[in-house]
């Protein structure tokens, strides 16, 4: 990463504007799959926060710490090294920048597609440029990470109450063409800004706020704290990390196909000046011409269906010409002829 002389170049970049002191959120909600109460907990969560904590998840520790060291082995690479695979296409390695819409962090990191139809020039580079062993724990962790992302929506769908359409949500993963899509995320340690930063009063952003577009998310990170969700009164909370679980968090996809019932809830990441945090997240999708809207047995009689349909395609479409902290979810209001 280049490191940044100049303080305006800091501020204009990478400060998060506002940094009201940040509580520890310690009641982050725990979901154990083999409980008989998993479902009832999980869309509670859903509801009140759009985030909740999975242990006892099964997926072996040795799939995760193989790719965690593949990726480490990357990202210690030189910088010419790793920018053979990049800029990012959107898929490949980027560092710094976010999207294509100006949004900046203080992160490299590796974005890459599931989609078969999706070919990814960067994609090619980044295996042809690395050892097999690379891709093949990617692959590995992908297959194992489509399988807890189902297996948490069909428990998500009988908690709704859907019974025996709870695979509803999981069939659109499961399908060969969903656009699902898997990020590895190094957020170095800022302790050479240390005295920029505390000079500003501010934090320096790893990951500027926003919502996931897709259905589900599913995040593990090493022991570096960092991230941050948006309580519903506003506040910013940080996640306390934990390696051995997953933190599954609500896109905005399922936000409209639940009626709002379910929130797609705002994080961040601010960096650490002592520690690098690594974080690894599979964001299920469905495939791009799946149409998208409130199911009819989510929406009561009382209620009335907030959202408008619309494909993942043209959703997508419109969610990466956004920046970051855009409320893209409006683009499904009713009222909305965007
Ligand atoms: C600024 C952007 C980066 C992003 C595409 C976008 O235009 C708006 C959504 C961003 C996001 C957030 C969640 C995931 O990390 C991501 C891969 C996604 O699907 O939407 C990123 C996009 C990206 O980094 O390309
Ligand atoms: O790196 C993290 O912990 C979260 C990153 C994130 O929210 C994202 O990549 O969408
Ligand atoms: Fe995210």
């Amino acid at each position: 990463m280049v490191v940044l002389s100049n303080q305006s170049a800091l501020n204009e970049l990478f400060l998060a504007k506002t940094c009201n002191p940040s509580s520890m959120f310690t009641e982050v909600p725990e979901v154990d799959l083999s409980h008989p109460d998993a479902k009832t907990i999980m869309v509670k969560a859903c509801q009140e926060i759009g985030l909740f904590k999975l242990v006892n998840h099964g997926i072996p520790l040795e799939v995760i710490t193989r790719l965690e060291n593949e990726a480490l082995k990357f990202f210690t690479q030189s910088q010419s090294q790793k920018d053979k695979a990049g800029p990012p296409d959107p898929f490949g390695y980027g560092s710094k920048r976010i999207g294509t819409n100006g949004d900046m962090g203080w992160v490299e990191y590796l974005l890459l597609s599931t989609n078969p139809d999706i070919v990814s020039p960067k994609t090619v580079q980044l295996f042809n440029q690395n050892p097999e062993s690379l891709r093949l724990c990617v692959e590995e962790y992908i297959g194992e990470m489509k399988k807890i992302c189902c297996e948490v929506l069909e428990e998500m769908g009988e908690g709704l109450g859907l019974g025996r359409r709870k695979n509803v949500f999981s069939r659109m993963i499961r399908e060969e063409r969903s656009d699902s899509c898997f990020r590895v995320n190094r957020y170095p340690s800022c302790g050479e800004l240390k005295e920029e930063i505390a000079l500003s009063g501010r934090n320096l952003i790893g990951f500027g706020e926003h919502t996931d577009p897709q259905i589900l998310s599913v995040l593990r990170s090493n022991n570096t704290s960092g991230l941050q969700i948006c309580l519903p009164d506003g506040t910013w909370a940080s996640i306390p990390p934990d390696h051995s679980s997953f933190f599954i968090n609500v896109g905005d996809l399922l936000q409209v196909m639940s009626n709002g019932r379910f929130k797609s809830v705002k994080h961040r990441v601010l960096a650490d000046s002592t520690l690098s945090r690594l974080s690894m997240i599979y964001f299920g999708g469905p495939s791009l011409e799946e149409k998208i809207a409130p199911l009819p047995s989510l929406v009561s009689k009382e209620e009335e269906s907030l959202y408008r349909e619309l494909t993942w395609r043209e959703y997508k479409n419109a969610a990466y010409k956004s920046r970051l902290s855009d409320h893209r979810i409006t683009l499904f209001h009713k009222s909305s002829n965007t």
